[in-house]
């Protein structure tokens, strides 16, 4: 007997999860296995001949024995998972449910297909939503509702930070159309449009519908740069110059006004956010991730990060700029390229004459690796530059990208 272990799935796995417990994706009850995996794959059914146009899977590590506990990110437990069939990381097996989350914005609307269906007529005009309806729509669905003699039911689409953007948009629209239902469904997008649409057919059929109508999909249009969130991330060895720079920046954006500017100063960090990390690859890894989650919280509302660590790895650089990327933010990543031999003679901690003398172990330049990045945006050496010099070089880059103006 393998001991009960806990994982917590990524967002779209978590919204199919919700979607597999409250019946949404019936005929599915878990996680599809592989036979079912190719077969949807190559015919659009289950391997039994079921039509299905998407294949739901869950990936887990190897490690985790037979019997997992799903959580959400917040650790609440949803299901337990017994598995009973792995295809590499892909896994299947009976999933029992634990209890659904009460919170989040509009969960009260977040019904299941059961309760859903007991309150309205046979005849069902589903309407999948991932934005709003405009005027013509609404008309549409009002005129083609009367038709078929059928009572309307919208169903926002809710996945992601637009989320609860999409559920006002359903309740405006359902003040407009009498005796309709609203009830929000996690059904993450998919990537292909014909199965997505097949995919919304399915799970509008399973709340009742009898007709459906796929709203339009929502036009993004990005702000403006200087409207947008923007993580501005100081990369070079110790000594190179980051933090004086960094702070030199937010001063300067400061006096300028017109941006709110958060500097998670790498003492701070270390000293707070990361107390009792070392300098190993993992710890250094786990110290990047911390101030890429937090720089992309603050660019996620707008704002405009300022970091500078050392980030030695390139992988894990490109997992900070993919945070911020990932919550509609910019990235702007600024080599301090000041060469070691210089570091070295400034060594303002006396840090570098340690590490030569081996009472530093790991120390990034002397015994540990610098990866020097291909992708930055901006290269500084600060051998023989004034710190005035390499601020306006910055904020000379953010205006030109329009980040400030
Ligand atoms: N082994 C070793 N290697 C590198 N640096 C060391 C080490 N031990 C302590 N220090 C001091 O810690 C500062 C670097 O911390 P960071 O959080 O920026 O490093 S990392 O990005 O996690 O690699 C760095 O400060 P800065 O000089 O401001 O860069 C050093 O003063
Ligand atoms: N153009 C420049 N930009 C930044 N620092 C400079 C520059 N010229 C000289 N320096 C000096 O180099 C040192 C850099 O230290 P620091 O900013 O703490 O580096 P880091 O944060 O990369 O470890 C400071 O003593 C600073 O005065």
């Amino acid at each position: 007997m393998t001991e009960a272990t806990e994982w917590t799935p990524d967002s779209r796995e978590l919204a199919d999860l919700e979607l597999l417990l409250s019946g949404a994706f019936a005929p599915l009850t878990g996680f599809l296995g592989a036979a079912d995996v190719a077969s949807v794959a190559e015919r659009g059914q289950l391997a039994d001949g079921t039509p299905w146009p998407d294949p739901i899977t869950l990936a887990l590590p190897d490690d985790l024995g037979e019997q997992v506990t799903l959580t959400d990110p917040e650790g609440a437990a949803l299901a337990v998972l017994h598995v009973t069939e792995r295809d590499g990381h892909h896994v299947a097996g009976r999933l029992e449910a634990v209890g659904a989350p009460v919170y989040g914005p509009f969960a009260r609307l977040r019904r299941t297909p059961a309760e859903v269906r007991k309150d309205l007529p046979d005849d069902v005009l589903a309407v999948t939503m991932r934005g709003p309806l405009d005027s013509a729509a609404i008309e549409d669905i009002s005129a083609t509702a009367e038709e078929l003699d059928a009572a309307v039911l919208l169903l926002p689409l809710v996945y992601g930070d637009a989320g609860p953007a999409v559920v006002r948009a359903a309740l405006k629209a359902s003040a407009e159309l009498p005796g309709s239902t609203v009830v929000a469904v996690p059904l993450a997008p998919r990537e292909d449009a014909v199965i997505d649409l097949e995919l919304r057919e399915h799970v509008a059929g399973n709340y009742g519908a009898t007709e459906h109508y796929a709203g339009p999909a929502p036009v993004s249009i990005p702000g403006p740069p200087h409207r947008r969130g923007l993580v501005v991330f100081f990369t070079g060895l110790s000594g190179s110059g980051k933090s004086t720079v960094a702070r030199g920046l937010r001063d300067a954006l400061l006096e300028r006004g017109g941006r709110t500017v958060t500097y998670l100063d790498g003492d701070v960090v270390r000293r707070l956010l990361s107390k009792g990390l070392t300098f190993s690859r993992e710890d250094r890894d786990l110290n990047i991730r911390r101030i890429g989650f937090v720089a992309a919280e603050v660019a996620r509302h707008g704002g405009l990060a300022i970091c500078a660590p050392i980030a030695p790895y390139a992988e894990t650089r490109d997992e900070v700029r993919e945070m911020a990327e990932s919550v509609g933010a910019d990235f702007v990543l600024v080599h301090v390229s000041t060469p070691l031999e210089e570091c070295e003679r400034r060594d303002r901690k006396g840090l570098y004459a340690k590490a030569r003398a081996g009472l530093i172990p790991e120390f990034t330049g002397i015994s540990s690796p610098y990866e020097e990045p291909d992708d930055a945006d901006l290269e500084l050496d600060t051998t023989d530059m004034p710190v005035e010099r390499a601020v306006t070089m910055v904020i000379n880059h953010l205006t030109t990208g329009g980040w400030i103006r």
